[in-house]
């Protein structure tokens, strides 16, 4: 098993869910590495497939969705897709730790959080129970919180930001080496969300891990990520290093995206809405482009080839304008 931080090989994958109209693809076609060691950022709108994504990690896609192609592969595991019952269960937590989305409501509400840590450690083979709950105060006091009180707590005694951190601790309790955080921080007032974002980029630095955090926010991408990976309509449209695709940014959507930021200083009126919303399984375009209802930059091939990533550099792009452009 690799102890240090394993790398990620996300190859072709889609994923559908049944719906009325037959099963449709929230992730589809998706290839993506994980550099050993990085943080990555995904972004996009809501409905994007930012968390179907994430979830396919661990072999965690509920029905009615299932994996319909393709693999994941981690180092030191294998393609967990495969992956089921208890090979499963142990691989979650042990190797891939994960704050879900609904952080806050994912405690059981019976149990204080102290039985909850020692469940999950004795569920995982954990001998040292008592280093368990050191390690746990410590994660704890580092976000600021009271470990031993925060573990004599059960759930509705604790803020929503406090859950949010204990579901953070959660994940790194264990001492995986890939943690995927999914909008680890959308609970949080400002001052604790920067306060997080930097314990994350602390802990993955010091324990050497592979990360990777889901968020609609770009600003908290800007703050941890070394790598940026923009995703709309189930589509990976834009990836590559933060700072370039935040200062150049290369893709309509991610232009878009950008341009809608509001500035904190500055002419609040240069913040522009991306114009219309994002598709829903039902309307997501089956073929051509999934961006082109909203792209000023639409041409007519984007209405039946749907654009492939092309590597331009340091970027991978899916865009026909792009790439005409750029052979222009
Ligand atoms: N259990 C489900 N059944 C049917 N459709 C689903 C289910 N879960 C997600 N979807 C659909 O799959 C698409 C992708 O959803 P997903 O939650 O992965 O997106 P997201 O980018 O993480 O969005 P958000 O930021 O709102 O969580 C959406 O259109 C969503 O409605």
């Amino acid at each position: 098993m690799a102890e240090q931080a394993p790398g990620v090989r996300i190859d072709g994958l889609t994923v559908v869910y049944k719906t009325p109209a037959g099963e449709l693809p929230a992730v589809r076609d998706v290839t993506l590495t994980l550099e050993p060691g990085t943080i990555t950022g995904i972004v996009g709108e809501s409905g994007s497939g930012k968390s179907t994504l994430a979830l396919s990690l661990l072999n965690a896609v509920q029905p009615p969705g299932r994996i319909a192609a393709g693999s994941v592969e981690i180092d030191g595991l294998g393609d967990v897709t495969g992956f089921a019952g208890e090979e499963l269960r142990k691989a979650r937590g042990r190797h891939i730790g994960y704050v879900f989305q609904a952080a806050q409501n994912s405690l059981n509400p019976l149990k204080t959080v102290g039985k909850q840590l020692l469940d999950l450690g004795r569920s995982h083979g954990v001998e040292d129970l008592r280093g368990l709950v050191r390690e746990a105060k410590e994660l704890l006091g580092r976000m600021g919180l009271d470990g031993a009180r925060v573990l004599d707590s059960h759930q509705h005694e604790l803020s929503g930001g406090m859950r949010q951190r204990v579901g953070i601790m959660l994940a790194l309790v264990l001492n995986a080496h890939l943690v995927v955080l999914d909008e680890p921080t959308t609970a949080l007032d400002m001052i604790t969300q920067a306060n997080i974002l930097k314990i994350v980029r602390e802990v993955h630095a010091e324990r050497g891990l592979t990360t990777l955090v889901i968020t609609h926010d770009i600003g908290v991408v800007a703050e941890v990520a070394d790598r940026l990976v923009v995703m709309y309509g189930g589509r990976l449209v834009e990836q590559g290093p933060t700072r370039e695709v935040l200062g150049s940014p290369t893709h309509p959507y991610t232009k878009g995206l950008i341009r809608a930021i509001p500035r904190l200083v500055g002419d609040i009126a240069e913040a522009q809405a991306l114009p219309g919303r994002p598709p829903t399984l039902a309307t997501v375009p089956k073929e051509g482009c999934v961006f082109r209802e909203r792209c000023a930059l639409r041409m007519d091939v984007c209405d039946t080839v749907d654009p492939q990533a092309v590597a331009h550099g340091s970027r991978v792009v899916a865009c026909h304008a792009v790439t005409v452009k750029e052979h222009a």
